[in-house]
């Protein structure tokens, strides 16, 4: 990184370091330092190829780490971060695509992203919770997915998600395809559930000043590094012109 930290991070919950990787021979990452409190809303800005996909896909277990460690409550889980075992741990990655089951209805999908919940009590809270959240999903309740609009289905795949009660949250480009109010919507209720459910979110996002108002700081990345680490209040109290002279 070229400076100093600047702001004040809570106990790291998920923390990762030197993270290298990339696909087959072409290298991405060239060795990614990050640290997410629990409870903390990071944003990870940067231009279109920096690397931030890779970087979460890397995270999650998607694609394979080629150097580099990831703790999670300070117990490495380097040499078992699978897409699987993460979302046991309680990891979850939202991708920037679409990926609801077409000709299932809404409901459906909803209860399959709660599967790992034993309790029957708990799943069909869950499902309210997720219904007050979104409420267009439960008028469409008995929609079939596929036919949803973008926007609509993006909502969708972040209610499946957040289906499973995640304690961390890789989100990437949420207002992909949403509308404005629809973007203000979505940042509202992950703020919110940041704050009320202590959701530690890591969010990759152009849409720069919606993302930057639910987030505690900010980490800046060009090339594959992490090149700055700044508090969003920070970031706030400069003009678009300077937010993209960082990036
Ligand atoms: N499947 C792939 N195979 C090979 N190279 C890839 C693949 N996906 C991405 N890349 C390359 O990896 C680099 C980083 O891409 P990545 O998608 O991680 O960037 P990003 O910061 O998320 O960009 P954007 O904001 O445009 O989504 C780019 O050079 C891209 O061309």
């Amino acid at each position: 990184m070229d400076e100093a930290p600047t702001a004040i991070t809570p106990r790291p919950l998920l923390e990762v370091d030197g993270l290298r990787g990339g696909y087959g021979r072409k290298q991405v990452l060239y060795g990614c330092d990050l640290a997410i409190g629990d409870g903390e809303v990071v944003s990870l800005l940067g231009h279109n190829g920096a690397g931030k996909t890779t970087l979460l896909n890397t995270i999650i277990g998607l694609l394979p780490m080629r150097d580099g460690s990831v703790r999670f409550e300070g117990v490495d889980i380097t040499r078992s971060c699978s897409p699987v075992r993460n979302k046991q741990r309680g990891i979850s990655l939202i991708p920037s695509e679409r990926m609801v089951f077409g000709t299932l209805s809404v409901l459906d999908n909803l209860r399959l992203g709660a599967t790992l919940e034993r309790s029957a009590t708990r799943r069909a809270e869950r499902l309210e919770e997720m219904f007050e959240l979104f409420p267009i999903l439960r008028e469409r309740a008995s929609q079939m997915a596929g036919t949803l609009s973008g926007g609509q289905q993006r909502m969708l795949v972040i209610g499946v998600t957040l289906m499973s009660s995640p304690r961390v949250l890789l989100l990437d480009e949420p207002s992909l395809g949403l509308a404005p109010a629809a973007v203000d919507s979505v940042f509202e209720t992950l703020g919110r559930l940041a704050r009320e459910q202590q959701l530690t979110i890591l969010l990759v996002e152009q849409n720069i000043g919606p993302a930057l108002k639910i987030s505690d700081r900010v980490y800046t990345m060009r090339s594959g590094e992490i090149r700055r680490e700044l508090s969003a209040t920070e970031m706030l109290a400069m003009d678009r012109t300077q937010w993209w002279e960082l990036l």
